[in-house]
């Protein structure tokens, strides 16, 4: 095949490399065209991205998760011998999992609904980009259709994984506050799975690489499966970063969700009573707008205009003063009534806490 982006060093394609020498080139490839470079996923682990960006990429990767058994069912299919497919069979009982509810497939949407993704529609495929579905299909079909050992080196791209994914679940858990490790558990395996297969997989392409053509061919295969990898980020950044175009039938923010449980109440029909303690929720803070001229309540993919009461009162929203305490200070300033206050600030307190940009 073309490479789509040749690896340089043609002189080194002329002669024989030494298994080392191979494996160096091979480590090369991932150095250079590994997606840990993609910009998308240095917005995604630096806490860059809003939740529903995140939210595309748990979606759209879902589809990568489901066809990887897929990919080594084909595998399997040409292996020739048994010892080769007990060790092979093993990465699709990874991602299948021995029975209903275990597996990669099952963690990975476990991950999609932490992050509010409705299981159903997640199964369903339905939101997901076609450049995703695209790339992904292509790699079925390379490993389906091309010899064994570009098939299985188009898998060495795991060589590379462990090191992401580390900096993706520390960087995840540290900058999004909706992220937890129950979400993420789907990469807590990966870690010792991606070491063995890959140590698997390059042994067995520095063993089955035995001239210089079938060297470039395993060089070749690991930097297609690299652009796999790469484009379906290219595919997520264009249609929910930058430009943000969306094609017709992806996934748009707000589709498939389960909806928001509603704040947890201690009062009647969750409304705020005067004892409690009002305070704003981690990433949830009011904000001075200089180009609108007025004060704003700024949540993660939310902001709430707010009127000068409102105002007055969040500025004493401290998670130190119950609501009576706030309504004393008010009546105060404004040598007003404490009791009619807090009938007032209740009602918004309350209306607040329903958005889910204050918590008691
Ligand atoms: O999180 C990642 O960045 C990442 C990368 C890769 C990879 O490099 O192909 C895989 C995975 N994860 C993964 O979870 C996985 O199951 C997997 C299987 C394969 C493969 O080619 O057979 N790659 C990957």
């Amino acid at each position: 095949m073309n490479a789509a982006f040749p690896t340089p060093g043609t002189d080194a394609s002329q002669r024989l490399l030494s298994p080392e020498e191979l494996e160096a080139a091979l480590r090369d490839i991932g150095a250079r065209r590994y997606h840990n470079l993609h910009p998308f996923h240095r917005l995604l682990h630096d806490g860059k991205l809003s939740k529903d960006q995140v939210r595309a990429w748990a979606l759209n990767r879902y589809y990568y998760q489901a066809m990887i058994p897929v990919k080594d069912a084909a595998l399997l299919a040409r292996l020739p011998d048994a010892a080769l497919r007990r060790i092979w069979r093993q990465r699709i009982v990874d991602h299948d999992g021995d029975h209903e509810g275990d597996g990669g497939i099952e963690r990975w949407l476990k991950l999609a609904e932490g992050v509010g993704f409705a299981r159903d529609y997640v199964l369903s495929t339905k939101g997901i980009l076609s450049a995703t579905r695209f790339s992904v299909d292509a790699y079925v079909h390379f490993v389906s259709e091309r010899s064994l050992l570009e098939a299985i080196a188009s898998s060495l791209t795991e060589m590379f994984s462990p090191t992401i994914i580390s900096e993706r679940v520390a960087g995840m858990l540290k900058n999004y506050d909706f992220i937890t490790k129950e979400t993420l558990a789907y990469f807590d395996k990966r870690l010792t799975q991606a070491p063995r297969d890959a140590d698997f997989a390059l042994d067995y392409v520095k063993r089955h690489a035995t001239t210089p053509e079938l060297q470039r061919a395993a060089m070749d295969a690991l930097t297609f499966k690299c652009t796999v990898l790469w484009t379906q980020l290219d595919a997520l950044y264009f249609a929910y970063v930058a430009p943000g175009m969306i094609p017709p039938d992806a996934w748009q923010p707000g589709e498939g969700l389960v909806a928001e449980p509603a704040a947890p109440t201690t009062g009647p029909a969750g409304a705020l009573q005067a004892s409690d303690v009002p305070r704003l929720p981690r990433g949830v803070r009011m904000r001075f707008d200089q180009a609108r001229d007025k004060h704003v309540l700024l949540a993660p993919e939310r902001t709430f205009d707010l009127d000068d009461n409102a105002v007055a009162v969040l500025s004493l929203v401290d998670g130190a003063r119950s609501v009576a305490q706030i309504a004393q200070a008010l009546a105060e300033t404004y040598a007003a009534d404490a009791a009619v206050i807090e009938a007032d600030i209740l009602v918004m307190l309350t209306d607040l806490a329903q958005k889910r940009v204050l918590e008691r």
